[in-house]
This record gives structure tokens, C-alpha cells and sequence, in this order.
């Protein structure tokens, strides 16, 4: 219609349209993390990986077509996994108000939720986002630093998004659950192991990753968080200040001296970490969404609707 008006993103933007969503979202996210605990770090890593690439508008959740290849494919989104359950998600939405709430919005209030249930702050995040039509795989690692990038890089593609230093520093905090694959960590086993690694955790990862060229059938990797694996606090900073941080990017984080100060602050107070994260997960939940009659409702996540 010409004259839908665009109110933007705002505060539980169904309200009128379908009252229940956010309540139905946030028990889908529930009954998901009671069968598979592991879904909540896919929906804290959804929302970097959906909103940091231009727009928070589920081009993540596209499957590859014929002419196009999915996001979900490139080797930075290595180790994704759960995608079917947003479905799930998804479909318990649409029974209830058909057509009218996006898998945008989806993604970034199961993460929401699923912060909270790994023992995190409860951020109110608003919606209004829809659906792209496009996987944006082809700019994804324009956007999405490497896990060697150098700080200065990454710093950078973080400010381009409206995110400081601290800012940062409490989002990479999220390593504080799940894994790391060993594919990602080998280069700093070998052929010589890496000097900046702690040698008692070095032990635990070569346990873990036997040989430098990992067998790709079988999944192999090491926790992010020895300490506290499951839960979402300030170990990551502890961990990483005592040369434990699996990635390059992790370890720079407490090296580099414009991080640093910032490591050091949330490795000693868990409120000044859930402050500047959740400060941090809403200005990228906000990442140039579309609104208003852009896009669309997508009827499945994984697929753009057919045009008639
Ligand atoms: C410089 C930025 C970042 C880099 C290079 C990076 C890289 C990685 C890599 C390589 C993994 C391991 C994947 C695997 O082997 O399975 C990982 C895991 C993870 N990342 Fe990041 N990440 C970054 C920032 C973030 C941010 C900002 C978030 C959330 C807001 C996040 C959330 C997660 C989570 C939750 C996992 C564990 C996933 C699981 O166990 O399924 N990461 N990251
Ligand atoms: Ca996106
Ligand atoms: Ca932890």
C-alpha cells in the first residue's frame, strides 16, 4: 500500500497483529534448550553472523539455490549448527498468526531468549525487522573478520557498525560458551605449537586435536570454555588473560593494548560485562534492518517466498 506508514524498529512491534509472539518464541526457545542446550550458542552466534553482514534480515538462513550459494555454506560460518530448529520456531509461530511474523524477528529473539537461559542478562530488544529475498554470501567476508584477523581489522569493521571498543570486547565475550572445531585451532599446534599459549592448556587441546590435519568426517573440537562450558559470564576474560584463548582473535583481545583495559575490567566485574554486552548485542540487533513494506514475511525461514 502506498501509504504504509514505517514506524521503524520498536517495542513489541506485533502487539496488535499477534499479541502471543514474543511469548510463544521465548517457550519454543525454552522447550528447544531443555532437549539441546546447544541451540542457545547457535542463536547467540545467529545474530553476529545474521546482522553483522549488512542487515539483520535472515539472509543467513537462506539454503543455497540453484543460482545462489548460502551463507550458511562459507567457511566462516563453519560449525553453524540448529538451523532446522528455527524452523521449529518458525512453525509454532505461524500456527498462530499466519504470515505475519519475520524469521528476522525470530533470529534475534531466540537469541534474546537464549541468552538468558546460558545464564545471561535479559536485553529488551525491539522488531519491525523483515525478511530479505537474497543470501549476501558473496560480501559476507567483507564484514565477518577471520578468526586470525588482526585487531585493527576487526576494531574497524565493529566501528563501522556503531560498536566502541568495549562494545567489542563484551561481544566476543559469547566464546564463554561452546566450541571451537579443531580445523580452526591447528595452526597454532602445529608443526610448532604456538608460544602464546598457556602449556597446560595446550596439553588439553592437543588431547583434543590429535593431528594437524583433522580427519573431516570426524568432529573434532575443544570447548571455548573449559572452566564454565555452558554458561555465558565472565570466564572468557580470566581464560584469555591467562593465554587460554583458543583463537588468535581471542588472545589478541587481551594483548592488544587499546582492548585490553577493557579485558581486564570484565575479567573482575561480571555487571560491568553484562551492561556493556547487552549495550552492545542491541546496537547489533539494530545493524540496518528493513522495514516497513521492504522485504518481506518470509512463510518458511530457510526460503524466500515464491513470487506469483
Ligand atoms: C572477530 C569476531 C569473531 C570471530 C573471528 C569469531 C570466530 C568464531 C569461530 C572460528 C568459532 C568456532 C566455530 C566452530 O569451529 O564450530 C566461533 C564460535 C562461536 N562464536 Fe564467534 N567469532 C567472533 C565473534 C562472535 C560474536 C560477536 C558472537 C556473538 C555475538 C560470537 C558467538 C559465537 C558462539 C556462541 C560460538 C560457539 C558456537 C557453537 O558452539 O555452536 N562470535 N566463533
Ligand atoms: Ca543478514
Ligand atoms: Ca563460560
Amino acid at each position: 500500500a502506498e501509504n504504509e506508514e514505517d514506524p521503524g524498529l520498536v517495542m513489541n512491534f506485533y502487539k496488535d497483529t499477534c499479541p502471543q509472539a514474543e511469548d510463544i518464541i521465548k517457550e519454543q526457545v525454552r522447550l528447544l534448550y531443555m532437549r539441546h542446550k546447544n541451540t542457545a550458542f547457535s542463536w547467540l552466534r545467529n545474530i553476529f553472523h545474521d546482522c553483522a553482514v549488512q542487515s539483520c534480515d535472515a539472509s543467513l538462513l537462506l539454503d543455497s539455490t540453484r543460482r545462489s550459494l548460502s551463507e550458511k555454506e562459507m567457511d566462516r560460518s563453519f560449525g553453524m549448527r540448529n538451523f532446522r530448529y528455527i524452523e521449529t520456531i518458525k512453525e509454532a509461530v505461524e500456527r498462530e498468526c499466519p504470515g505475519v511474523v519475520s524469521c528476522a524477528d525470530i533470529l534475534v529473539l531466540s537469541a534474546r531468549d537464549g541468552i538468558v537461559s546460558l545464564g545471561g542478562p535479559y536485553i529488551p530488544l525491539k522488531t519491525g525487522r523483515r525478511d530479505g529475498r537474497k543470501s549476501r554470501a558473496e560480501i559476507l567476508e567483507e564484514y565477518l573478520p577471520d578468526h586470525n584477523e588482526s585487531m585493527s581489522v576487526v576494531l574497524d569493521r565493529f566501528a563501522a557498525m556503531g560498536i566502541d571498543t568495549p562494545g567489542l570486547v563484551a561481544l566476543l565475550g559469547s566464546h564463554s560458551v561452546g566450541r571451537t572445531h579443531c580445523v580452526k585451532l591447528v595452526h597454532r599446534l602445529y608443526p610448532e605449537v604456538d608460544p602464546a599459549l598457556n602449556p597446560d592448556h595446550v596439553e588439553h587441546m592437543l588431547y583434543k586435536c590429535p593431528d594437524s590435519i583433522p580427519d573431516p568426517k570426524a568432529v573434532q573440537y575443544v570447548r571455548n570454555d573449559r572452566g564454565t562450558p555452558m554458561v555465558l559470564d565472565n570466564n572468557y576474560y580470566r581464560n584469555i588473560l591467562d593465554n587460554k584463548g583458543l583463537l588468535i582473535v581471542d588472545h589478541q583481545l587481551a594483548t592488544d593494548k587499546r582492548t585490553k583495559p577493557y579485558v581486564k575490567k570484565m575479567a573482575k566485574s561480571q555487571s560491568y560485562f553484562f551492561k556493556e554486552f547487552s549495550r552492545a548485542i542491541t546496537i547489533l540487533s539494530e545493524n540496518n534492518p528493513l522495514t516497513g513494506s521492504k522485504g518481506e514475511i518470509r512463510k518458511q525461514c530457510n526460503v524466500a517466498n515464491k513470487l506469483h
